[in-house]
């Protein structure tokens, strides 16, 4: 356990450190500040939601002088929604230190971030597309950078940007510090890390224990075309503080969100196929409640950090295991509990085993509410939300006179039911029909064939080591959303189980087109990514964060 005044950190970063909640470090970040902090170069791995982006947000601001006026640090990161967000927990990190970040990423207006670059940041977080049109332009100039992040790297390459990163990185000055988060440590990361890091420490924090604690992982067998309708239900009888509802295309996104709408739910869509003020709105609207349903493809899986979100479905199964660990890691971050469902057809069940023995953590089986259970749970929920209006009696006052009015002429049951009935919004009559998506087949061969597998995984210098018995890691207790910070919604729960990562036996294949900011259009009906994997990583040093 330790506390962040251990670190030797300024007063104005330690100030706000704990305007933001935080009182304790993680695991990951009690191992990774200080070697950030001596100017080391660093690889760092830990699973979802465990506060990755302080551990190098918080040495990075650390070392950037007051007066500085010159871009001196550059972050990367493979989305647009991830550099916004990066960003804004950068800018919190810097507040009292009075440090300026800038985020860069496509799909807003060039002119305007030549604007905002007019006021001199000192760290600029961007994604590898915008950023080189910038370098290009000229509008942003890396001869002063000192320290650079890649943030979700493997993610990066996989989108296509290798290319992108090389250059970008070709230009920053040899004399600096690299920095590079990844949850899988593939070939081409490896290749990269060799290329321009500088003998990197690797910091990893692993844990005996095998399962994600904090997430509590269901699947429900179900065909593809009742899958509505067990949603409907699972949302009616489990409302979910905050959801997200991964669909596989972006088709699939936009009809099942649009449905979500016409049966009352507050629910919108996020996919590439939109424009980027939709996507800041639909991410607005979801960061501040007034939606609380996110249906998304995959652009949404990595990285994203909304407290509050208490549920992920998987309406349809992911491609590949690891979509899945970070599908799932949006939800039991930062100490909080969190539940997944996953949605799997009859065909799919080989696939969902496949996840399983990958991630090396049953997912149990339930089954269903039946209509009965749903509407109970729903009226429960209802009546719950009537008695503690009751108790706010100046909400209720105006609306006595009616009351007792109607009440003269009904019966009071009868009167009760039929405002809950409206309360309800329920929309069961609207018909609702969604494009099927094919089963995903299980590419348990290709994945499985040759690689390591079975209970090792491998550092990064290639050695192989028991599964379990890494250093460290069982966790030091912090707690999620301590005082001051902003959400208050769901509970926060018990302490933190340090992170841990297990072997991740094979992979997918590399042979990936470019493609733009999570952005790139395989078609309305195919997947949005992550889908068109053929070749499989023939490398053991794969892991997948639980
Ligand atoms: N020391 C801390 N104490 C409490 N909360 C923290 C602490 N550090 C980070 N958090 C919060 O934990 C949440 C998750 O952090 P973050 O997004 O950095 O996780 P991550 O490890 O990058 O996850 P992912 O692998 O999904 O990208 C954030 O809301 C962050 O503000
Ligand atoms: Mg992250």
């Amino acid at each position: 356990m330790s506390t962040f005044a251990e670190f030797g950190l300024e007063s104005d970063v330690l100030q706000a450190i704990s305007e933001m909640g935080f009182e304790e470090a993680t695991p990951i970040q009690a191992k990774a500040i200080p070697v950030a902090i001596a100017g080391k170069d660093m690889i760092g791995q830990a699973q979802t939601g465990t506060g990755k982006t302080a551990a190098f947000g918080i040495p990075l601001i650390s070392k950037i002088a007051q007066k500085e006026d010159r871009i001196v640090a550059l972050i990367m990161a493979p989305t647009r929604e991830l550099a916004i967000q990066v960003s804004e927990e950068i800018e919190k990190l810097g507040r009292f230190k009075g440090l300026r970040s800038l985020a860069i990423y496509g799909g807003q207006d060039i002119s305007r971030q030549i604007r905002s670059l007019k006021r001199k940041p000192q760290i600029i977080i961007g994604t590898p597309g915008r950023l080189l049109d910038h370098i290009n332009r000229k509008t942003i100039r890396l001869d002063d950078v000192q320290t650079v992040v890649l943030d979700e790297a493997d993610e990066m390459l996989d989108m296509g940007f290798m290319e992108d990163i090389q250059s970008i990185l070709r230009l920053v000055p040899e004399e600096r510090q690299t920095l590079l988060f990844s949850a899988t440590m593939p070939a081409n990361i490896q290749k990269l890390a060799q290329q321009f890091l500088r003998e990197p420490e690797h910091v990893k924090v692993e844990s005996k224990l095998l399962s994600a604690p904090l997430i509590q992982q269901y699947y429900v067998e179900i065909q593809e075309r009742m899958k509505f309708d067990g949603l409907t239900r699972l949302l009616d009888m489990e409302p979910p503080e905050l959801a997200i509802i991964f669909g596989r295309t972006k088709r699939r996104v936009a009809e099942l969100s649009e449905a979500l709408m016409k049966r009352g739910y507050a629910a919108d869509g996020l996919h590439g196929d939109l424009s980027q003020n939709q996507r800041d709105t639909v991410m607005r609207k979801f960061r501040d409640g007034s939606i609380d349903i996110l249906v998304a493809t995959d652009v949404a899986a990595r990285g994203l950090d909304v407290s509050g979100v208490t549920h992920v479905i998987n309406f349809d199964l992911p491609q590949d295991p690891e979509s899945y660990v970070h599908r799932i890691g949006r939800t039991g971050r930062a100490g909080k509990e969190g539940t997944s469902w996953s949605f799997v057809t009859y065909r799919e069940t080989d696939h969902l085993h496949f996840i399983e023995r990958v991630t090396r953590h049953r997912i149990s089986k339930k089954v269903l509410p039946t209509i009965s259970e749903a509407m109970e749970g729903k009226q429960k929920i209802l009546a719950e939300r009537i008695m503690d209006t009751i108790r706010t009696e100046e909400e209720v006052n105006p609306f006595k006179w009616v009351a007792s009015q109607l009440l003269e002429q009904y019966d009071s049951v009868e009167l009760l039911a039929a405002a809950m009935k409206l309360l309800t919004g329920d929309k069961k009559d609207v018909n609702i029909e969604l494009t099927p998506e094919d089963p995903i087949r299980s590419k348990k061969r290709k994945f499985e064939g040759g690689g390591n597998r079975g209970g090792y995984g491998s550092n990064n210098s290639g050695q192989r080591r028991p599964y379990g018995s890494g250093q460290g890691g069982s966790g030091g207790s912090w707690r999620g959303g301590g005082q001051g910070r902003s959400d208050s919604r769901g509970g926060s729960s018990g302490g933190y189980n340090g992170g841990q990562r297990r072997p991740y036996g094979g992979g997918q294949g590399q042979s990936r087109s470019s493609y733009g900011e999570g952005n790139r259009d395989a078609g309305r009906g195919r997947p949005e990514r992550r889908d068109d994997y053929r070749g499989s990583r023939s490398s053991s040093e794969d892991f997948v964060k639980i």
